[in-house]
């Protein structure tokens, strides 16, 4: 009943007006039924009487008249069925719609993205998604299922009172509790059914994955190149049985040995009250319009105690998106980061990683252990460490995409969880090493960086020239509004390097529109030397008094900074400027000549 109760609640955004009719509709439905089979009986009862008259008499004419009612009941049904069914697809749609406005505003809620890096809420997650695009058994054919119990139930107690009435409600209870019973061992089988499918969740999600990779253009190139089509075939096979052969053994044991009990309990009772009826109406006990009544009615709500095709799969299953949904936003709410409340402050002086402590859930060891890092305001500062050092980490709690477990990132002094999160994100013109790519014209992928300030075509032309895109748009008849995707009309894929420039071009229109912090996370990585050599030339103009976190494995980038950090074992092994640590003689100038001479060497031959 809370299951069905959880369902109910849904009714407000399935529309009143929608719910009013699918109501009607299904009791109109739950009723007819049980009108044709009086009627029917009614008709049967005179077929006697109408016999003995002959085909002129009236009670011929009374037979003509009750078969015409049952036809027109009969009629009404079929007619019936079709608005039941139409108006139950937009009622799930709508209720549908609801609960992917509830996912995504659950998934875009949280400041910090500590819930999408959570692998039990990624599960719930993928689960609700899943359920929800595959547009069946979602929460809105649930609702629709649930009204159409409406239906089924109105019959019960319609063909319960006929048996009560006409012959014996002893019989009556009989019938209904043998259909219920029929009705809980099969809606039994089901829930524990739906539970198997939740418990493995993690291996579902592992098949959806594999199907994903399998089909995805994406990755289409990698998996050719690396002919990995049979091994992607195996690994799905592996992991779809890795969860169906134990689930299809389960399905087995829940469905069949209940299946058998109360078919056979279901047996016996309807056998009790046709026994029964047999004896009281061999006795003329009963008229013969009673007798078919009572027979039809019997026979017509044990057949209710199977399964429901409009609605058990649908209540039993459409809720798991929901309950998903629903543990999703708990997960989220869990990790829901201090929002902060007072204005963000423009960096005057310094930013400051105080004694940072920081591990990723389910991490070995902390990336950050005490970390103790000044960046001064107006100045470059270059952060460079071997793979996994914690660079990315380290603009990541910048950002407030995490917050440190211990210690505190500073903004003059003052701790940036007490600020206006979104304020604060406002000061960062940011790339990351793994940028996004929209599918959206050139000008919205630059827009983005700002993007309450996305009309200013003016500056989006500016940023895009400083960001070196002028020869790309050059090449595009609809230069900036090209969309940048080759499946849309008048779109165009580009290549690594010039969308690295796009994604330049959003870091700086943020800094255009007030950002002061510009984080750079290797910005020439995928740049070829002739755009690297232009963007090390306008490196310092570019970054002319905007505070510049700089990441990069390219010593030649990293020696324009005005300070260069070494991130190692969680904290910072040295600083200072490329001439400090050069004569320093450290992890710096050993890397630094370890590239030149690489470098040099390359060039040589
Ligand atoms: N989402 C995550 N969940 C768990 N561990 C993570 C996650 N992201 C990074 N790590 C771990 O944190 C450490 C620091 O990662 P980070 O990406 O900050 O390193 P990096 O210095 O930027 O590396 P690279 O030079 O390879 O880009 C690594 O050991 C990595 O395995």
């Amino acid at each position: 009943m809370r299951a069905r109760w959880e369902i109910a609640k849904l009714t407000p955004h399935a529309g009143m007006p929608l719910v009013v009719a699918l109501v009607a509709v299904n009791a109109v439905l739950g009723l007819l039924p049980v009108a044709f089979v009086v009627q029917t009986s009614v008709l049967i009862g005179r077929i006697p009487d109408a016999v003995r008259s002959g085909v002129d008499s009236p009670a011929w004419g009374g037979l003509v008249a009750v078969f015409l009612g049952s036809t027109a009941v009969l009629l009404a049904q079929q007619v019936l069925a079709p608005a039941q069914f139409a108006l139950g697809e937009v009622v799930a749609r709508r209720v549908d719609g609801y609960a992917f406005d509830r996912l995504m505003s659950a998934s875009l809620r949280s400041p910090g993205i500590a819930p999408l890096e959570d692998a039990a809420l990624l599960d719930e997650l993928g689960e609700a998604k899943q359920r929800l695009e595959s547009g069946w058994q979602g929460p809105g054919d649930a609702y629709a299922g649930l009204l159409a119990l409406l239906a089924r139930y109105l019959q019960l107690v319609g063909f319960a009172v006929a048996i009560g009435v006409l012959f014996s409600w002893l019989a009556a209870l009989g019938v209904v509790v043998a259909t219920m019973t029929f009705r809980y061992g099969q809606r039994g089988g089901l829930r524990k059914y739906s539970n198997l499918l939740r418990r493995h969740l993690p291996d579902r999600r592992r098949t959806w994955y594999l199907r994903e990779l399998s089909t995805s253009a994406a990755v289409a190139k990698e998996t050719r190149v690396f002919g990995l089509a049979e091994w992607l075939g195996e690994r799905y096979r592996e992991a779809y049985l890795a969860w169906m052969v134990p689930t299809w053994a389960y399905r087995r044991q829940v469905y069949l040995a209940p299946y058998l009990r109360y078919t056979a309990f279901g047996l016996l009772v309807t056998s009790a009250v046709l026994g029964v009826l047999g004896l009281t109406s061999s006795r003329g006990g009963l008229t013969l319009t009673e007798m078919a009544l009572v027979l039809q009615a019997t026979i017509a709500a044990s057949r209710l105690g199977d399964a429901y095709p409009e609605s058990d799969m649908s209540t039993q299953f459409g809720m798991d998106a929901l309950t998903s949904a629903a543990a999703f936003e708990r997960g989220v709410a869990r990790h829901l980061d201090q929002p902060g409340s007072s204005s963000a402050p423009t960096p005057s002086s310094l930013l400051r990683f105080d004694r940072v402590g920081f591990g990723y859930p389910g991490g070995t060891r902390p990336v950050f252990d005490g970390l103790h890092l000044d960046i001064p305001v107006g100045k470059c500062t270059a952060v460079v460490g071997l793979n996994g050092a914690g660079k990315t980490t380290l603009v990541k709690l910048l950002a407030r995409l995490h917050d440190p477990t211990t210690g505190a990132v500073r903004v003059d002094g003052v701790d940036i969880r007490t600020v206006d999160v979104a304020r604060w994100r406002r000061q960062l013109g940011v790339i990351f090493q793994h940028y996004l790519r929209y599918e959206a014209t050139i000008a919205e992928n630059i827009g983005f960086g700002a993007v309450e300030h996305a009309d200013d075509r003016v500056g989006i032309e500016e940023v895009a020239r400083r960001a070196g895109l002028d020869e790309v748009l050059a090449g595009l008849p609809l230069g900036l509004d090209t969309p940048l995707a080759a499946h849309m009309r008048d779109g165009v894929d580009l290549s690594g390097g010039q969308w690295q420039r796009v994604a330049l071009a959003r870091a700086l229109f943020a800094v255009r529109h007030g950002a002061s912090v510009l984080v750079l996370d290797e910005p020439t990585a995928s740049l070829d030397v002739r755009a690297e050599a232009r963007f090390y030339d306008e490196f310092v103009d570019l970054t002319r008094g905007v505070t510049t976190i700089l990441i990069s494995h390219r010593f030649a980038t990293v020696r324009l900074a005005d300070q260069i950090v070494v991130l190692e074992d969680g904290g910072v092994l040295e600083q200072g400027s490329h001439q400090d640590l050069m004569r320093a003689d450290g992890r710096y100038a050993r890397l630094f000549r370890l590239q030149a001479d690489r470098f040099n060497e390359g060039m040589r031959s």
